[in-house]
């Protein structure tokens, strides 16, 4: 299903742990940061929306998404139950989106390999900045509560496994 054809706020707070327990670090870019930013406003949002205390919320910020790698790895040694690393990649000109974008999900896919702390992808790859506006807050909702709500919902899974 094609984000068009859902909104990525919705989630049914009856199916979603509480997350009163759980400690997040959150790791954001500072590249786009008109949409990271509204990416993680909606991820406190919707991690407050579920119990999560304030004080339990560690953010970081890193230059750009490339170096979500090391900031998350760096943010899974710390005492935290998920990681939520946030981005925004837009096409430029050039193939360079392909390699960041390609590097940052494999990057992250070897975190959540290697280590026992979940990391969450939370990174738009869009064409444009429109495409990228209508993901973190716009008519599509905002993948920052997406990521939010599957990192409690990881957190949980570890507590129980
Ligand atoms: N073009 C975008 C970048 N590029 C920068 C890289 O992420 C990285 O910081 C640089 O290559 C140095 O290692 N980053 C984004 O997050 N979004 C972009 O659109
Ligand atoms: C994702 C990028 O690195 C990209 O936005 C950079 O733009 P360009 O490809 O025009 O150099």
């Amino acid at each position: 299903m094609a984000t068009a054809n859902k909104n990525l706020s919705h989630y049914d707070k009856s199916t979603i742990p509480n997350a009163k327990e759980f400690r997040f670090g959150i790791v954001v870019s500072e590249w786009n940061d008109n949409i990271t930013e509204g990416l993680y406003k909606g991820a406190i949002e919707a991690l407050l929306d579920c119990g999560a205390i304030k004080e339990n919320i560690m953010r970081w910020d890193v230059p750009g998404s490339f170096e979500l790698i090391y900031g998350s790895k760096k943010m899974q040694e710390q005492q935290v139950d998920a990681v939520i690393a946030i981005g925004s990649v837009i096409q430029g000109e050039t193939k360079h989106f392909d390699f960041v974008c390609e590097g940052v999900a494999q990057g992250i896919k070897d975190l959540n390999v290697l280590h026992d702390i979940p990391v969450i992808f939370c990174v738009l790859t869009d064409n444009t900045m429109q495409q990228a506006i209508e993901r973190s807050g716009g008519i599509h909702g905002n993948k920052g509560a997406e990521a939010a709500i599957a990192a409690i919902k990881m957190a949980e899974l570890r507590k129980n496994n």
